[in-house]
């Protein structure tokens, strides 16, 4: 699927990239102006210095098709196998089997404990809201960053970006607790945030990739929000004892796994931009057996 990548020129101090992602979207969509204008109205200070017309800007804000993909099999240049387990979420919990859909997930074949979703959790349309969203943050207001990636930003500081990625994040929380058979909650309450690599900026390290590093969570997930060979290429995750080639997600999909645990990396990007919304969610101790014990008034179970 074609994805648009383009750049503007922007004109006002700030210390974020002024690039710009659109994905997956197809170049005969009609653009709603009145939609983007009303978005872009809401950032006065920013000054578009070399805008495309109307007709040539296919915007993630103008689609409205939900293009969720078809799981992947075999994607060159990415590390995982054709062959692996799918896991199923229902209503009754985790079931095992061949069985594809939304909820799905993959286990990567090695010791430790990690997933991939059979496929798109979210919609490239959804993906490229939050990632228009995220930019025109970093243009406003600028990144925050945390010790690893330099461009961050916490989706619980902006309405906005919390309502759009709410539902999902509800979504992979219930997957982590099944997947991880416990009870999970976030770190702190900056959590989950935003990583933004840029191709754009001299920095290196922490811009355009970060180094082999532990995260403080039992559990971390990451969702691909931006297009992999579309928006930028290079990048993905390097999880150390699965091997050295990088799980590339696809936009829309999800990895779990091991944070604290598993020595990973994020592959450096050789051109454009990779966003990714990041959770880093600890095991509550105790937390499923301490509500069984409240709700039989008292009495303990073996
Ligand atoms: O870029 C990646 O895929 C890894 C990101 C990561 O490990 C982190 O933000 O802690
Ligand atoms: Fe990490």
């Amino acid at each position: 699927m074609a994805s648009v990548w383009r750049q503007y020129g922007v004109s006002m101090g700030t210390k974020s990239s002024s690039n710009r992602v659109h994905s997956n979207s197809s170049p005969k969509e009609v653009p709603k102006p009145s939609r983007r204008a009303s978005f872009l109205s809401r950032f006065p200070g920013i000054r578009f210095t070399r805008t495309p017309p109307l007709e040539s800007r296919p915007c993630s804000l103008q689609r409205d098709v939900v293009d969720a993909k078809p799981p992947r099999r075999g994607v060159e240049g990415d590390a995982r196998s054709t062959e692996s387990s799918i896991y199923r979420l229902n209503d009754q919990g985790l079931e095992w089997g061949e069985r594809e859909g939304e909820g799905t997930f993959k286990k990567l074949d090695f010791e430790g404990e990690a997933f991939t979703s059979d496929g798109s959790l979210v919609g490239g349309d959804v993906c490229g809201s939050v990632v228009d969203e995220v930019l025109s943050l970093s243009e406003s207001i600028g990144f925050g960053s945390y010790v690893f990636a330099k461009q961050t930003l916490s989706i619980n500081d902006h309405p906005t970006l919390s309502a759009l990625v709410s539902p999902i994040t509800a979504s992979i929380v219930s997957s982590v607790n099944a997947l991880y058979s416990g009870s999970f909650e976030y770190t702190k309450s900056s959590e989950p945030h935003v990583v933004v690599y840029d191709a754009s900026v001299p920095d290196v390290e922490g811009y355009r990739r970060v180094a082999f590093h532990t995260d403080a969570s039992d559990v971390t997930f990451i969702v691909a929000l931006s297009s992999n060979g579309g928006d930028y290429e290079g990048g993905g995750t390097v999880i150390e004892s699965y091997g050295p080639e990088p799980i590339s997600l696809e936009q829309g999909e999800c990895l779990l796994f091991e944070g604290g645990k598993e020595s990973h990396k994020g592959e450096e990007i050789t051109r454009g931009v990779r966003v990714l919304l990041v959770g880093f969610m600890k095991r509550v101790k105790g937390g499923k057996g301490k509500k069984v014990r409240k709700s039989i008034g008292g009495a303990f179970l073996a």
